[in-house]
């Protein structure tokens, strides 16, 4: 059994992991994972790269903040994924360079926004849908990831970024980062004759190796 004390440190990791190799600039983006009692999120404004595993915000089952820094104004989002997909055990959100330009692009299928172009993206993240632009933190965001019903792992939202769930805290910053490499490779073809996955590649993938 992975303890709080565990699952903490594991949040500061791996996001100064990610903070190191330019995934998340300054205070961006915002990490969570789930616990037995509640939810750990990342402090709001914090910088991913410098957080101390004690001060992590605590929420109880209800969403009330419980322990830690004030908790990132992206909970809302966040709580949305656990509810809506049973086996959540950890949602990751960023601004990574590649993914937010995506997200930026006007002429996205908004409920398939990464085509399939390698078999990683396919098999660590899945389809991607599209959420409408709405101010960061606002509770709004929440309702437009129920309306999903749980139909995906990973969504961009419009102008802004990435976000992925996983089962835990290591396959979500995995498919966080294979959506950012993927995203890279949609904005280094873009323009060029490509060749995509087919349906029935697609198939044998997702037979072969199954999702969360
Ligand atoms: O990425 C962010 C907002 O979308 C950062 O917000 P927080 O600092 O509140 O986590
Ligand atoms: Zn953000």
């Amino acid at each position: 059994m992975t303890t709080e004390a565990n699952i903490r440190e594991n949040i500061a990791r791996l996001s100064k992991s990610l903070f190191d190799r330019g995934f998340s600039a300054g205070s961006a983006g915002n990490i969570s994972a789930a616990v037995e009692d509640g939810l750990l999120i990342t402090p709001t404004n914090s910088c991913l790269g410098f957080l101390d595993p004690g001060r992590i915000s605590k929420l109880d089952k209800e969403g009330r903040h419980i322990a830690g820094d004030k908790p990132s104004k992206e909970v809302f989002l966040h709580r949305a994924f656990y509810e809506t997909r049973p086996g959540t055990g950890a949602v990751v959100h960023l601004h990574s360079t590649f993914a937010t330009a995506l997200s930026c692009l006007s002429d996205l299928d908004p409920n398939d926004c990464v085509p399939p172009l390698t078999p990683y993206v396919v098999m660590r993240v899945g389809k991607v849908g599209l959420i409408r632009y709405l101010r960061p933190g606002d509770e709004g965001l929440g309702q437009l990831i129920r309306d999903l019903g749980g139909a995906y792992s990973a969504v961009l939202l419009a102008n802004h970024g990435p976000v992925v769930a996983g089962k835990d805290l290591t396959s979500a910053v995995y498919a966080a980062e294979e959506l950012e490499e993927t995203a890279k490779l949609l904005v280094l073809t873009r323009g060029l004759p490509t060749t995509l996955l087919t349906p029935d590649q697609v198939t044998e993938l997702l037979t072969v190796f199954a999702n969360y």
